[in-house]
């Protein structure tokens, strides 16, 4: 089962290759030019393009270069009329998979060719997918909101310049500061951590700083601080926002002279390290208060980046989706599922207030809920934050239509997909919630 998308502005050719595909159980759509094709291909991930070559406007070989620059990884069958073979030839250097000659003679030639392609695609994801998975994250799949973010943390990379990181809780602020690491010349050093908000005041001087023995009741040996552990590499201190006024003054000081001494120490230690902090909170606010230093502050935003929620990069969704849901069904050690057209739909609407992480729960639920090779949307449980003043679909500008399909999702989540339970709780017939389940394609 491969997801196909048919593009030729002859409807009769169309309806005839993708009728003939759709008997091998593939999802096939249909676009009347290039335009079309193009959009259809942004807005919902495809596996495989079957498109005739010689179209008005754009043709079939200027779909194939701008797919091939926006999503390399969709594979292209092209279509040409007999004896126009050149252009076919050009399609494949550009990186087509084959050609076909019109008029197609018959089914056969056409499905096999469209079931080689798709499992070149697959072999591919599947190589992409393990190297990924040995090595990070990708930062981006290609949204164009985080194309200049990700530019910025490149550049800043090569560079020993302190970085913050800023952003809700959940926009990938950890990974952005390990690729800042990977990426720059100390990769080969240490990336040493440290949560400013999760340990007290004084366990969290000791571990940055280190302690002499003696130096507090408790302090047994000498202890070396995860600072003096990072020398050579990077240090990434998330929450910076949480830090107290007293160790505020003390990583400034490291901050400005590259010194400093363990607790209870005298001799002063010196360290090469590069500084990435983060933080969710307004710490411009946080200086007019009073809780935070401005000194330190400008301290740390040599290079602020702000990464972007999720809802602003909805772009990456469908591509971050496949890659957490890989690692779900990893983890849980349960065979690979793959996400219904349906269901990504449904990840495409979700408001994502706890940004990548509340995706990854999302679909970690569903990979232990799913008991096929697909996730659905009833599945997926996506969650409106407790404290919500309204549920998401009032808040938003939506559509009769999308309202609808919403209660749809919804009833159908509650009562885990059984569409009789939905349908009384929708109060409409069975019958009339097949029909809106096909309508709005809801699987
Ligand atoms: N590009 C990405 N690809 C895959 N997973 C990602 C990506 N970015 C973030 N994640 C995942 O999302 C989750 C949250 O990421 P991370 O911890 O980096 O966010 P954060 O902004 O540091 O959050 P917090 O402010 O709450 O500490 C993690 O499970 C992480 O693995």
């Amino acid at each position: 089962m491969g997801r196909i998308l048919v593009v030729d502005d002859e409807e009769g050719v169309r309806s005839f290759l993708a009728e003939s595909l759709e008997i091998d159980g593939h999802h096939v759509e249909e676009a009347a030019s290039g335009q079309e094709a193009l959009e259809r291909l942004r807005s919902r991930g495809f596996e495989l393009v079957l498109t005739d070559l010689r179209m008005p406007g754009m043709d079939g070989l200027e779909l194939l270069q701008k797919v091939q620059a926006e999503q390399p990884e969709v594979e292209f069958i092209v279509l040409t009329a007999h004896g126009n073979v050149e252009i076919a030839v050009q399609a494949m250097k550009l990186g087509a998979f084959d050609f076909i000659q019109k008029p197609v003679s018959g089914p056969t030639e056409l499905r096999l060719l469209a079931n080689r392609a798709l499992e070149r695609r697959r072999l591919r994801d599947h190589e992409e997918m393990t190297r990924a998975s040995a090595s990070t994250p990708v930062l981006s799949y290609g949204d164009p909101v985080m194309a200049p973010v990700v530019e910025a943390l490149k550049k800043v990379a090569r560079t020993n310049a302190t970085v913050l990181l800023l952003g809700e809780s959940g926009t990938g602020k950890e990974v952005a500061a390990h690729a800042i690491h990977r990426m720059s010349e100390r990769a080969q050093g240490p990336f040493v951590a440290i949560n400013c908000a999760t340990l007290s005041e004084s366990l969290l001087e000791s571990e940055l700083f280190g302690h002499e023995k003696g130096a507090f009741t408790g302090a047994t040996d000498r202890k070396r601080g995860r600072i003096e552990l990072a020398h050579g590499g990077t240090f990434f201190l998330d929450e910076v926002g949480e830090l107290k006024p007293s160790l505020q003054a003390r990583l400034l000081r490291v901050l400005q002279e590259r010194a400093f001494e363990r607790v209870g120490g005298t001799r002063t230690l010196e360290v090469d390290v590069r500084w990435i902090a983060a933080t969710h909170q307004d710490l411009r606010a946080r200086i007019s208060s009073g809780e935070f230093r401005e000194d330190l502050y400008h301290r740390l935003s040599v290079f602020p980046v702000r990464l972007p929620p999720l809802r602003e990069r909805t772009g990456d969704i469908p591509a971050l989706a496949d890659v957490l849901l890989q690692r779900a069904c990893h983890e849980l050690k349960r065979p690979m599922l793959k996400l219904s057209e349906a269901a990504r739909k449904a990840l495409l609407g979700g408001r994502w207030t706890g940004n990548i992480r509340e995706l990854a729960n999302v679909l970690e639920r569903a990979a232990i809920l799913a008991e096929g090779d697909t996730l659905e949307p009833h599945h997926l449980l996506m969650e409106q934050p407790a404290k919500a003043p309204a549920p998401a679909f009032v808040q938003d500008a939506m559509t009769l239509e999308d309202l609808e399909k919403r209660a749809i999702e919804r009833a159908l989540d509650e009562v885990r997909g059984n569409r009789r339970e939905a349908a009384e709780r929708l109060g409409i017939g069975v019958r009339t919630l097949y029909e809106k389940l096909k309508r709005y394609n809801l699987g």
